[in-house]
């Protein structure tokens, strides 16, 4: 296993009656861009909220970076860079003057910061331009080079493509790609849309009604929404020789009911049932199945799915 940046113990958070998180046991690992997926009020923000201590949980822990007790906690969240309630921004002042002063608020020594985290962020070359007149990405982009300051080692992002247009999306994923492959950042991003980070995440955690319901890789989760035929016949032994032998193809699984998913001929259906009725097989059951992406999750919080 890589080694684990943050993990969370049966994390609880309570709100008078509202259990805003349920017990959640949550890992990132060092190099993952984790997907922390959930609707509205579904508890992500409360768990970054108590991971850079903006909140404090009802029970359960946070261990970061090896550290779980409240001393070693302190030093640990030195090395997270975090975007979870935007910073603040001052219209008549430049980038490079946000960069000053939030620099002066931390206490980091030396001034080379400055043009590096402009440089990440592709601001470098804003000049006197103040952010009154920053688009809605640049001042993302400008909010991201202050977070990325202190040099961090794990960068925290709640929900940070909200209000952005397709193209202020796309510049953010290239970034956030960029920071994990350059720099070997960390990144915990949260969203709502799990498109969103489809095209980023290494990992993707689903949480709902403050319940972690599950944490899968990027690959798990392709396979998952692999589109695939269901084929259900009398003799599936005689069905997966005729896959084989006749169709030439071997990228198929049995299901333990007998379910043959075939991945491949997807968009040839007609040859597929062709080739089993000539051979005189009963088909009982042919249909396309895999999920998109949305209807994966839909179901997935629905509690609604299947294999
Ligand atoms: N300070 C608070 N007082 C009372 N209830 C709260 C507080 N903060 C959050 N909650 C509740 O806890 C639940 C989880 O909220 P949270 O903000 O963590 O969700 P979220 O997944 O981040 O959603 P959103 O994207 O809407 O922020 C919600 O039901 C919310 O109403």
């Amino acid at each position: 296993m890589e080694q684990a940046v943050l993990t969370t113990h049966d994390l609880t958070k309570k709100y008078k009656e509202q259990t805003a998180l349920d017990q959640v046991n949550l890992i990132v690992e060092k190099g993952d861009i984790y997907g922390f997926i959930g609707q509205n009020g579904a508890g992500k923000s409360t768990l970054l909220r108590i991971v850079t201590a903006l909140a404090r949980p009802t029970s359960g822990s946070v261990t970061l970076f090896g550290e779980t007790s409240e001393a070693g906690l302190i030093e640990a969240r030195k090395r997270i860079g975090a975007i979870i309630e935007s910073p603040a921004l001052f219209p008549d002042m430049t980038a490079r003057d946000h960069l000053e002063y939030y620099r002066l608020l931390r206490g980091i020594p030396g001034k080379a910061c400055i043009s590096k985290a402009l440089a990440l962020v592709g601001l470098e070359d804003t000049g006197k331009k103040k952010a009154r007149n920053f688009s809605l990405g640049m001042k993302q982009r400008l909010g991201l080079a202050i977070a990325l300051l202190g040099d961090p080692e794990l960068l925290i992002l709640d929900e940070p493509t909200n209000g952005l247009d397709p193209g202020g999306i796309v510049e953010l994923r290239e970034l956030v790609k960029k920071l994990n492959r350059e720099l070997g950042l960390t990144i915990l991003i949260s969203s709502h849309i799990l498109s969103e980070l489809h095209q980023m995440a290494t990992k993707y955690g689903i949480i709902h009604k403050g319940r972690l319901l599950e944490q899968i890789t990027h690959e798990e989760l392709n396979e998952k929404c692999k589109k695939h035929l269901r084929i259900r016949v009398d003799d599936v032994s005689k069905a997966v020789a005729i896959l084989e032998m006749e169709l030439g193809t071997r990228d198929y699984e049995v299901l333990q009911d007998g379910t043959i998913k075939l991945y491949s001929f997807y968009h040839d259906v007609k040859r597929v049932s062709l080739a089993l009725t000539h051979n005189n097989l009963v088909i009982e059951h042919f249909a396309p199945g895999g999920d998109d992406l949305e209807s994966y999750y839909t179901k997935r919080v629905g509690g609604e799915l299947h294999d």
